[in-house]
Formats: structure tokens, sequence, C-alpha cells
């Protein structure tokens, strides 16, 4: 096993495998049927609340990437100090949510760029659960794809590496804010399996061509009978 994920892998996997478990055994159990040549792991807030940092660091430390989705949105000051300690676990991506704003993305920014590991930094825009309804409904009256597209504007300002959004927006991202910034889309559904409580779905292959940079994917893997080949099938069609 190799021992920093600091930097992406060099063959760069673009599927990041979500490991949405309640304890680490369980997700340690999923891992050890996965392949790094095809993918990294996402750990969350139920597994990071259940396992703890150390179990982070020490998945960080083998040969998968570690995206450490956590959220963070508060204060500047606050989400500054737990980016520090995020990027001290190893990992190769961590997250904020674009609607704590200029300051406290630009908070994030430095103290991940002073650590010593330097992760790439991204921020929530509009989540893959919410749609137009959910969005009026907290007050928002923007069209859907005009909120991410403003955020996503603003998290490029702030100096950061990219944004979590839909694949459906990815298009539009892509043609304005360029090559090199970094979409990682969620809400990814191969054709005819259950969309669960995701709104604003795309198959792997669309998200990709759409301008995607990274595909997160949980449970048409997780959940399916034998993970690998749900894993080896969705790597086939983003390939093809
Ligand atoms: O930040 C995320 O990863 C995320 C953002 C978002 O807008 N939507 C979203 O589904 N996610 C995460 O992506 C994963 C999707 O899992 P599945 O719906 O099972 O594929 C979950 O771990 C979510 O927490």
């Amino acid at each position: 096993m190799t021992t920093s994920q600091n930097t992406p892998q060099s063959h760069d996997p673009k599927i990041i495998v979500a490991l949405d478990y309640a304890d680490s055994a369980s997700a340690l159990k999923l891992v050890a049927q996965l392949d790094p040549a095809l993918c990294r792991l996402k750990v969350g807030k139920e597994l990071f609340t259940s396992a703890g940092p150390q179990f982070v660091e020490s998945l960080a430390r083998s040969n998968f990437g570690v995206f450490l989705d956590l959220k963070f949105h508060d204060i500047p000051n606050t989400v500054a100090k737990a980016c520090s300690a995020a990027s001290n676990l190893g990992v190769w991506m961590l997250n904020v949510h674009a609607s704590g704003g200029m300051e406290m993305m630009q908070a994030a920014k430095q103290a991940v760029d002073t650590s010593a590991s330097k992760p790439l930094l991204i921020a929530v825009t509009v989540l893959t659960s919410m749609n137009q309804q959910t969005l009026n409904q907290i007050g928002i009256q923007t069209d859907i794809a005009t909120h991410v597209l403003n955020l996503a504007t603003l998290t490029q300002q702030a100096g950061l590496d990219g944004v979590v959004c839909s694949a459906l927006e990815a298009e539009i991202l892509r043609t304005k804010l360029g090559n090199d910034f970094c979409l990682v889309t969620p809400g990814i559904r191969p054709a005819n399996v259950n969309k669960d409580d995701q709104s604003r779905v795309v198959t792997p292959a669309d998200a990709l061509n759409m301008g995607s940079s990274y595909l997160v994917i949980g449970r048409p893997i997780t959940q399916a009978a034998n993970p690998l080949k749900a894993l080896e099938a969705i790597h086939a069609e983003c390939v093809s």
C-alpha cells in the first residue's frame, strides 16, 4: 500500500464511492471489495461521526484517495480551523458550503493552503436532493441553474478548486468557469436504477459528457449485490 494521498492518484479515477455507512467495519467490508485503480472513496457525516478522524487518517494512508465530505458551514474562523484539522488527516479533497460566503471560503482556502498536505478544496452549491420548490421554500426565488452559477462563480472568485453541483449544471459551469475548475457531481444514477432521495440525477456517461470532473456514487455501488461488478460496469460506461 502507498502512504500518501495528498495529491491525486496518478491515474486519477473519476468515480468517488460514497461510504455512507454507520460504522467502520461495514465501510471496510465494502472497501475490501473495491479496486483503487477504479475509484476514490468519500467519507461523509455519518461515518465520520461514528468512526472518527483516526479512521479517516488510516483510510487516507491506503491506496484510495479520500474525499472528506463534511460540508463545513460556520463563521470564517471556525471553518478555517476545521479545514486545517481536516487537511492534517491527509485527505485528497474536502468541502465547505458556498452559501457560507466569500469571507468564509477565503478563510477556508487559506487554511488549506497553509497546511502541509494542501488537499483540494471545493464548495457545495445547491444539493442534488433539492429542486426548485425546495429552493423556494428556503426563500430563494432565483431559478436553480442561475443560483448554482452564482454560487460557483463566488467559489471561483474565492480561489477554491471547484464545486459540488448536479451534472445538470455542469455544462453551463464548464462554459462559464473554464476547464481548470473542478466539477464534482453526485446524483449519479445508471439508467433504470432507483433515484432514492435524489432529485436531479444524470447517468455516469452523460455526466462526464456534460463536463463533470468526478462522479460521486453511493447506493448504486454500495447496495449492489456485487459492488465491484457495479463499479466495473459504471467505469466501463465512463471510458466507452
Ligand atoms: O457533497 C456531496 O457529496 C453531496 C452533495 C450533493 O449535492 N448531493 C449528494 O448526494 N452528496 C453526497 O453524495 C452521495 C450520494 O449518494 P447516493 O445518492 O447513494 O449515490 C451522498 O453521500 C451525499 O451525501
